[in-house]
């Protein structure tokens, strides 16, 4: 569904991404690792039209070109953003951050029907429409974060770093709401930091180091492979093996 080939970033003189081609199909989950500064925020913000691609990049969504649209165009034909921080307005209540979401044209019409399935995902927010999103705690704040995303009604879902500042037991709440909304055949493409909890939810995993996908497998291939744990994972290959 979302095809990638190519893609080049560059700041100035420095070239942040090159020649990175990846894709994401309905209902799977690509998780992409990398350490600080790989490039995993730049290709995300390139996706999704926030940052300029180089010559040759081509991005393809549903089969459709759309390598040159702006970031609001990239929402209607179905890529959504949550970046890293949320971006989520704190002066606005849970209700109306959410119904931002749908103002895409293509959400218009299922906005009911996409408000009932975020609340159904995330109860707490059911709970408390009307509290004024800054007041909501972090790990509520992604879910406000998600589920504004969520109703752009999107084909791909991509996630900058869900997990951070979480407590190990909502991140793994967050996986666990991740793994249904891929089960609905939401496409979700993530970039995290937290490489073990994610890879073990994710269908699969690309390995980006500086600009460049150096490995791409199956979730279950890399959880597995002892360089992948100490390259990506931050552990040493023998605790992994525990
Ligand atoms: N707006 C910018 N202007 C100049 N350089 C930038 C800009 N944004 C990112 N970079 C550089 O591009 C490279 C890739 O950055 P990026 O944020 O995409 O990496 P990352 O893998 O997401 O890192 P992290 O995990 O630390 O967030 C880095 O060297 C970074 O300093």
């Amino acid at each position: 569904m979302l095809e990638v080939s190519c893609l080049g970033v560059r700041y100035g003189r420095h070239v942040a991404l090159e020649g990175v081609s990846a894709r994401v199909s309905k209902g799977e989950i690509c998780v992409i690792l990398g350490a600080n500064g790989a490039g995993k925020s730049s290709f995300l913000a390139a996706v999704a039209g926030l940052v300029g691609t180089e010559p040759g990049t081509r991005i393809a969504m549903n089969g459709k070109d759309v390598t040159k649209l702006d970031a609001h165009l990239m929402v209607e034909e179905g890529i959504a953003l949550v970046p890293e921080g949320r971006g989520i307005f704190g002066e606005l209540t849970v209700v109306e951050n959410l119904r931002l979401g749908s103002h895409a044209r293509r959400a218009k019409a299922d906005a009911g029907k996409m408000l009932d399935f975020v609340y159904g995902l995330f109860p707490r927010l059911a709970e408390r429409p009307r509290q004024l999103a800054q007041t909501m705690s972090g790990g509520e704040q992604q879910m406000v974060a998600i589920g504004r995303a969520l109703m752009s009604k999107p084909d791909i879902l991509m996630l900058d770093e869900p997990s951070l500042g979480l407590s190990p037991l909502l991140s793994k709440e967050l996986f666990k709401s991740l793994a249904i909304i891929a089960a609905e055949g939401f496409g979700i493409l993530l970039v995290e930091q937290n490489a073990r909890l994610s890879l073990k939810t994710a269908d699969r995993g690309y390995l980006i180091e500086t600009g460049r996908i150096v490995g791409e497998d199956t979730a279950p291939n890399l959880l597995s492979d002892p360089k992948v744990m100490s390259a990506y994972l931050g552990v040493s290959a023998t605790t992994a093996a525990h």
